[in-house]
């Protein structure tokens, strides 16, 4: 049986898991296929590199065209990175026929819709499912289990390197600078891992699984992004007082085909699925209206977990090969998109406030949540072990994010509040 022959391009963390599991499980995958997959060419920054896979020097190159243009390679996987430069290579597959498998998340979040075009005008497929939560094949899921019905809530953890942080300060006090180097180590981090901590990769991620759960054009820009950076182990510390643990949540809401969708630290309910997710693992939570509530667990990052998703995108384009068909998991996003504004986004929050420890203090904050309609659910004021002022945690109950923000901007003007230490996001359900 003729071999199809697959050029990778990068041989990091998630290339080597691939070239394990291509070589590893060779004929498991024949069989399912019915021919060989042989990794033909691999493209790479360094032939000298010492790497933990034996891999056949005569393969290496450090010319990624020499790949692409290679006549002889069907399918390109990409796992090296990068936006601008990595988005011409795939440009460039696609207009020579051949199919791409990529984990970038950064590329198909913005500039997904031209290559997924590119590829349909093309007759080839572009499949992605790595670039979302690692191993947990989400993506197929949204494209295929769900079109029957309609999402109206996808909340994830969809950050390996930001939960794995969280976790390690939670349960084990350590410090953010040291678990993120461990993150790192272990292969989790982006390399720049700015846009792990900060949201972005979260971000990024929340559009793709926007676009495909409610089936229109969600744009990076459409997503509110903060990140972990903030985060300090006394908020975790109140977060489980009050009966929650802090997480790093994408949050995707329909409601009248409105959608809003954001990332951010979130206090969520102990008792919620989610909130026992830990370490480097993910889970998407997606409530359909017909099917309710689902969740999907498994490792978010690494490399045997994101190689899973790749070479299982693989056998996928395979066997489309062999029935001549393509793009079966391609969506071409539908609907007109309209974002709720934010007078129609409701959630509860927490909020952390150093404040002068005199009488009529509390009134005074009250009265400006009663101004802006903002009505709260919980309120404790308390000596600060650290300094002169007292503390006051409120928990609201669900507030409009317009009214809420304005009550943050009067905050700012009030004397007696000296500093708002913390504000996050509450989910109870
Ligand atoms: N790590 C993970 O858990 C996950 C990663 N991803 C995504 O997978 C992709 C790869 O990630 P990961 O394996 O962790 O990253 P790594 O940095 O470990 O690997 C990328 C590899 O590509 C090589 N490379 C980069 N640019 C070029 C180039 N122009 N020419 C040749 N080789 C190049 C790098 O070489 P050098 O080392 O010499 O710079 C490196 O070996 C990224 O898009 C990432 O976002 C997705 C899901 C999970
Ligand atoms: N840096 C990412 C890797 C997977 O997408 C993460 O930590 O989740």
């Amino acid at each position: 049986m003729k071999p199809v022959k697959v050029g990778l391009l990068g041989l990091g963390t998630v290339g080597t898991g691939v070239v394990r599991i291509v070589e590893g499980n060779q004929q498991d995958l024949n069989s399912q296929v019915g021919s060989p997959i042989v990794i033909e060419k691999i493209a790479v920054r360094s032939t000298d590199k010492v790497r933990s896979v034996e891999i056949d020097a005569a393969k290496l190159t450090i010319d990624p065209w020499e790949v692409i243009r290679d006549p002889e390679i069907d399918v390109i996987v990409e796992v090296m990175g990068g936006i601008d430069q990595t988005k011409e290579y795939i440009l460039e597959a696609l207009e020579r026929g051949k199919h791409v498998v990529t984990a970038n998340k950064d590329l198909m979040a913005l500039h997904g819709s031209e290559l997924l075009a590119k590829a349909q005008e093309k007759q080839c497929d572009v499949f992605y499912e790595a670039s979302v939560a690692g191993g947990i094949p989400i993506i197929r899921t949204l494209i295929e289990g769900f079109s029957s019905d309609r999402i109206v809530k996808i909340m994830g953890i969809v950050n390996g390197t930001t939960n794995y942080i969280l976790t390690k300060m939670s349960q084990e006090g350590a410090s953010y600078e040291d678990v993120l180097k461990e993150a790192q180590d272990l292969g989790y981090a982006e390399s720049d891992p700015t846009s792990d901590v900060e949201g972005l990769d979260a971000a990024r991620k929340m559009a793709i699984l926007g676009t495909l759960g409610f089936r229109t054009n969600v744009e990076l820009d459409d997503v509110t992004v903060q990140g972990i950076s903030s985060v300090t182990k006394e908020d975790i510390t109140y977060a489980r007082k009050l009966g929650y643990e802090m997480k790093l949540l994408g949050i995707a809401t329909s409601s009248n085909e409105h959608i809003t969708i954001s990332v951010q630290p979130t206090m969520i309910k102990q008792n919620h699925p989610l909130a026992s997710v830990n370490g480097v693992f993910n889970a998407v939570y997606v409530h359909g209206e017909a099917v309710g509530e689902t969740m999907f667990y498994g490792a978010g990052a690494g490399e045997m977990p994101t190689a899973t998703s790749i070479v299982a995108d693989l056998v996928a384009v395979v066997k489309n090969l062999k029935l001549g068909v393509n793009g079966l998991k391609a969506i071409v996003p539908y609907k007109t998109k309209k974002l709720q504004s934010t007078d129609q986004v409701f959630y509860k929050n927490f909020i952390l406030l150093h404040v002068d420890d005199k009488a009529g203090v509390l009134a005074q904050i009250t009265q400006v949540f009663a101004e802006y309609d903002v009505s709260l659910a919980s309120v404790v004021q308390q000596p600060n072990e650290h300094n002169p002022d007292a503390e006051i945690v409120i928990i609201t109950h669900r507030a409009s994010k317009a009214n809420f923000d304005k009550v943050l901007q009067h905050f700012e003007q009030l004397d007696v509040i000296q500093r708002i230490k913390s504000v996050y996001r509450v989910e109870d359900i």
